[in-house]
């Protein structure tokens, strides 16, 4: 079961909860008061600048629970975040006969407008009867039209002594403790950021404190990814899904891996997956063409495809997503049993579906995420791939599961035998894997697949769309006939 993200459980309730903010908020105090006094301020929007994770959304949720608010949260990234604030700005904030709460607008990301949306909140700002508060990283970066209508309230950078206190109490209340060193050494690598140190915590406590060496060990080299990964993974927004990946220091090719192996926890419909697998697929073949033609102008649409294509392809889970270090580092100590498992599921994958051994790693890797959560296809694709109970528990990674899809997939060929079906499925089965393969060594050979100019100019406008509208991206066709999860989810 997916546990809440810790940093929304311990979200302060109370502005007298937040950690070594005093000064700010005594002045967002002030402000708020002003407004509740009859006399609006005479800036009627405040900034609220500083490092990530230090409490100013915080901050914000606690004034409207003391002051009795209800917030309207917009992201100031979205275009068409003014039309909406638009709606709120006009609304008296004073409380109305019918008892509904005064309005707060928390506009976040003040620092990631575009600079047409920065004119229209600039004008709204002048208009506004409620209180508008926004949130920055970076003071600067917030367009000058509105820094010059807003009030600034610096937050610091907390202390490793604050961060311990924040995590402290998180263990208190939780009833759990884990050795000095590890809270020291989250504390330090947090690098002020509460935030990213209780998502630390929460990562360690989960995966046992036996692991936390593991864990931190990677934060070490890898420090930002993990960072970054969760963000890209929050995030819906195309452009925000790009620039969260700017500061790591990774190349393209690492980059995906990391995003391989932790998207079938991030998405659940298979129908996500499988177009997130999609976006990364096409990241893969502009990698391919950089590394043989040496034109690693490239990369920038691999790694635009692998985070806003992957951002935007669906639905997420919600609530705390551990991030894994890549697979191929843990394959390298799976064991000899499991190895031969997973050859033997790669080889029916490659021979029903008809891919070559790296599609069929990554629809492996599709395949576990749909084993976990929906029993029901993956029972049909147990019939499909004619699987054993020994490759099913291996794919699930659990025996109660697997032995439940086991059983419907019983029930499904039961079924299928008693309507005489069988050999229709197996029929349509291998419709759907298309033509014949050419022999063993076609299918474990490495499909290279070529792509044009035309395609590449393609890539370009799509990625731009994607910038721009935030919106999916249209799912590439496949060449040839080669079985797709789309094609398996679609008829069956
Ligand atoms: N000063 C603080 N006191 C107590 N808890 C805090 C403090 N700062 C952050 N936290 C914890 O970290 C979480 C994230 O903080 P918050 O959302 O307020 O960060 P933020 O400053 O708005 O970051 P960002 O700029 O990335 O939006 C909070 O839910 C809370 O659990």
């Amino acid at each position: 079961m997916t546990e809440m993200p810790w940093v929304e459980k311990y979200r302060p309730r109370r502005l007298a909860e937040l950690i070594n903010q005093t000064k700010a908020l005594g002045q967002v105090k002030a402000w708020i008061e002003a407004w509740l006094q009859g006399s609006p301020p005479k800036k009627k929007a405040l900034i609220l600048a500083g490092p990530p994770g230090t409490g100013k959304t915080a901050t914000v949720y606690a004034i409207a629970r003391e002051y009795g608010f209800e917030i309207i949260e917009l992201n100031a990234s979205d275009e068409r975040t003014f039309e909406k604030v638009e709606r709120y700005v006009q609304a008296a904030y004073t409380l109305d006969i019918l008892g509904k709460r005064r309005k707060l607008i928390f506009l976040d990301e003040a620092d990631n407008m575009e600079p047409s949306g920065a004119r229209e909140i600039a004008k709204l700002i002048d208009r506004a009867r409620n209180p508008i508060i926004m949130s920055a990283n970076h003071y600067w970066e917030v367009p000058r039209e509105v820094r010059n209508k807003a009030q600034i309230v610096e937050y610091k950078r907390l202390t490793q002594r604050d961060i311990i206190k924040g995590l402290v109490r998180i263990l208190h209340a939780e009833g759990l403790t884990v050795p000095k060193e590890v809270l020291y050494e989250i504390a330090k690598r947090a690098n002020g950021d509460l935030r990213a140190a209780i998502n630390d915590l929460q990562t360690v406590v989960s995966g046992g404190v036996e692991d936390a060496v593991d864990v931190l060990a990677y934060r070490d080299t890898e420090k930002s990814v993990f960072q970054a990964l969760a963000q890209l993974f929050a995030t819906d927004n195309a452009k925000k899904a790009k620039l969260v990946v700017l500061g790591v220091d990774m190349f393209p090719h690492e980059l995906l891996q990391w995003i391989d192996e932790n998207l079938p926890y991030v998405y659940y419909k298979p129908e996500d997956i499988a177009r997130a697998y999609d976006a990364l697929s096409r990241a893969d073949i502009y990698l391919g063409r950089a590394q043989r033609t040496g034109n690693y102008g490239l990369w920038k649409y691999a790694t635009d495809m692998m985070t806003a294509g992957v951002a935007v392809a669906g639905v997420k889970r919600k609530g705390f997503v551990r991030i894994y270090p890549p697979r191929i580092i843990k394959l390298l100590t799976e064991s000899k049993a499991e190895r031969g498992l997973r050859d033997s599921v790669l080889k029916k994958i490659m021979k029903e579906m008809h891919m070559a051994k790296l599609e069929a790693l990554e629809t492996l890797n599709v395949l576990k995420a749909i084993f976990e959560y929906n029993p029901e296809v993956a029972a049909h694709f147990v019939v499909y791939l004619d699987l054993d109970l020994k490759e099913v528990e291996f794919i699930v990674g659990d025996k109660e599961k697997a032995k439940t899809i086991w059983g419907k997939s019983m029930n499904i060929e039961k079924k299928l035998k008693e309507r005489g079906e069988l050999e229709e499925h197996v029929r349509v089965a291998a419709e759907m894997g298309g033509e014949e393969i050419e022999g063993e060594k076609g299918a474990e050979e490495e499909v290279e697949e070529e792509i044009s100019e035309e395609e590449l100019q393609k890539a370009e406008e799509e990625m731009e769309a994607v910038g721009e509208s935030g919106g999916k991206v249209d799912k590439p066709k496949k060449k040839g006939k080669q079985a797709t999860l789309f094609d398996f989810l679609g008829k069956k």
